[in-house]
This record gives structure tokens, sequence and C-alpha cells, in this order.
């Protein structure tokens, strides 16, 4: 019954040959999939800020991967009109990655107004840029190919569970949960699949900066879930856009977040379907197992400072 009901039916989507336009193509993950991407044979292009940087990863990845044909474009995604021309230039693209994302851990209390608003304008906002930038020309090109599309989002484990430090951050990467489920709906008559995608702790130049502010609570909680290396999680990642995952977690505890957060996902494998049906319960207990240590965690920690400073 489940392999009848899983929908949307599965698929799979080559990268070689096609063109994949990485956000945050620079650094950390979205460099490591820009380079495995142009590795399997994809004509990669990679937006962000900073052209010099941009540039240093163009030749990293020429490096690596022999080709010379990596497309580099400097914009804001919180700019929708340069997300636009970006978009222009690249030409129509057949796996668009919004895996750009800036995150700062403080407690709600202890954050400006002005830094929430940073990271929901880059986080959500700006894949709603780019997404609407992209989808006329995708839409346009998986008609003419007959080859199925991707729209993969980058979210975080933390955008499956809240957690100490994390308000904005997490009210961030659950909103692109939406935008995905949403999203799937409307474009899958055009053979788009959406892939959103949960990582873990990762070693990236962004994680070593977040580490400068991240709250020791944070550390504890997010620890919970062991960290993982840039490269490893791009290949979890690829995976899953090229079986047309709707769901992508990236190591045990993620796999078993995505069961406890199953909820109304759309599902395409029958046998993950099952995993769910029967994993329900169980995974609802181990997740409130997780939730007992962490307020037991907050709390003595509380109490052995006293009070806040
Ligand atoms: N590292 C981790 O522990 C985890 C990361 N993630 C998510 O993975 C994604 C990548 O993280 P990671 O590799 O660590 O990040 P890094 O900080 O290493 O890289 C971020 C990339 O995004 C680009 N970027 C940032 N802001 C903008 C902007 N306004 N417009 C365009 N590009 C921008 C940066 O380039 P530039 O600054 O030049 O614009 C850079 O290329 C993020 O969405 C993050 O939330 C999820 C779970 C764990
Ligand atoms: C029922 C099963 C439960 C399994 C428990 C899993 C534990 C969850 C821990 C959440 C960790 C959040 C890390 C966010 C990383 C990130 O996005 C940043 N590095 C960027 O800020």
């Amino acid at each position: 019954a489940l392999a009848f009901l899983a929908r949307p039916r599965a698929a799979r989507i080559p990268l070689k040959g096609r063109h994949v336009f990485i956000t945050g193509g620079s650094s950390g993950i979205g460099l490591a999939m820009a380079t495995a991407a142009a590795r399997e044979g994809a004509r990669v292009s990679i937006l962000a800020r900073n052209l010099a940087r941009l540039q240093e990863a163009r030749a990293a990845i020429q490096r690596d991967s022999g080709r010379d044909d990596v497309g580099v474009h400097a914009a804001d995604v919180r700019d929708a009109d340069a997300v636009a021309r970006a978009l222009r230039e690249a030409g129509a693209v057949d796996v668009l990655v919004c895996n750009h994302g800036v995150f700062v851990p403080q407690e709600l209390e202890r954050q400006d107004v002005e830094e929430i608003k940073w990271m929901v304008d880059i986080n959500l906002m700006g894949t709603f840029h780019l997404i609407k930038a992209a989808l006329p020309a995708m839409r346009a090109r998986t008609s003419e190919t007959r080859l199925p599309g991707s729209i993969a989002i980058m979210s975080s484990q933390a955008g499956q569970v809240g957690i100490y430090g994390y308000t904005a951050y997490s009210a961030s990467k659950f909103a692109l949960r939406g935008l995905g489920e949403a999203l799937q709906h409307e474009v899958i008559t055009d053979n788009i699949h959406v892939s959103l995608i949960f990582p873990p702790d990762t070693e990236t130049p962004g994680l070593e900066e977040e580490h400068k502010r991240r709250p020791e609570l944070t550390n504890i909680i997010a620890g919970s879930s062991g960290g993982m290396k840039a490269n490893d999680v791009a290949k979890k990642a690829l995976d899953g856009i090229k079986s047309g995952k709707f769901i992508v977690p990236c190591n045990f505890e993620g796999a078993m977040l995505a069961v406890a957060t199953a909820g109304l996902s759309p599902q395409s494998s029958p046998l993950m379907a099952f995993i769910e049906v029967i994993g329900a319960g169980l995974m609802r207990f181990a997740a409130l197992c997780f939730q007992w240590n962490w307020f037991s965690t907050i709390e003595n920690y509380y109490a052995k400072n006293k009070k806040r400073e």
C-alpha cells in the first residue's frame, strides 16, 4: 500500500552535462558541493558577495575537476534585481542549490533586532529571490530536455528542532521547510523536485566564525549530533538531490530527526514511508528523552551559574 501511496514518484536527476547553480559556492558546504558537481561533469555556476573569494573558489574547482567553465556571480541574495541579473547571465539552470546562509547564535534577549532581520533576510528572503528568478527558465528547460530539474534548499538540523541560542536562525531555517513543501506542490507538474537538506554542525569557515560567539549551552546541545566534514555533507546533499529526495538527512542523528519530524512532508521512498509509519511512536519517545536531557542540562547550568549575568 505504501509503495502506491508514496508521492511524488521517485526520480533520477543526473548532474553530468547539466547546469548546477550554487549560492554560497565560495566557501564551506557550497564550495564542496560545487567541486563535487564539477567532478561529476556538471557545468557549475557559483554566487556569493565577495568576488575575490569567488575567484579563488573557481581556481580551486578548476584544479580539482579539470573544468574551465565555472561561472562566478558576485551578488547579494538580499538584492532581488542583482540575483535576477546573475541568473540571466548564467543561463537556464537544471539544478538550483540555495545554500547561502549566515548564522550567529545568541539568546534572543541579547541579540539585536538588526541581527535577527539580517539572518532572516539572507536565509529566507534570499532564497525566495533566487527561486523566483530561476524558475521561469528552469521550467522551460525541463520541458525542452524532458529531464527532471531540482531546487535544493539548505536548511539545518536547527531547522528541524529549535534549540537554545538559535531563536532567529531556527526561525529562518524552519521557514524554508514551509517554503519547500508548498513549492513542491507548485512545481511537480513541471518535473521539478524540491530537496531540503538538514546538516548537523559542519566544519566550515562559517562554523569557525560561529564558535567565537556561540553560547556554551548551544555548544552542548548542538553536540548531541556528531559534527561532519564539508565534503561528507556535500556528498550526502548531492546524493539526495540526484535521487529526488524531499528530506535529506546527513548523519545517523539526522536520519532519526527525519523520522521524528516526518509530519506531512512528501515522501518518494516506500521504504522510508514504511520506517516513518512504524518508527513514529518510537522516535517520539526518543525525542522526549532528548528533550528531558536538554532541559536538565539547561536547568543545571543556570543553577550552577546562579543567575544570568
Ligand atoms: N556549517 C555548519 O555547521 C552548518 C551550516 N548549515 C547551512 O549550510 C549553509 C552553508 O554553510 P557554511 O558552508 O558553513 O557557510 P560559510 O560561512 O562557510 O559560507 C557561506 C557562503 O554563503 C555566502 N553568502 C553569505 N551571505 C550571502 C549573501 N547575503 N548573499 C550571497 N551569498 C552569501 C558566502 O559568501 P560571501 O560572504 O562572499 O557572500 C559563502 O560563500 C548555510 O545555509 C548554513 O546555514 C547548516 C547546518 C550546519
Ligand atoms: C528523535 C531523535 C533526536 C535526534 C537528536 C538530534 C540532535 C539535534 C541537535 C541539533 C543540532 C543543531 C545544529 C545546527 C548546526 C547549524 O546549523 C550551525 N552550525 C549553524 O549555526
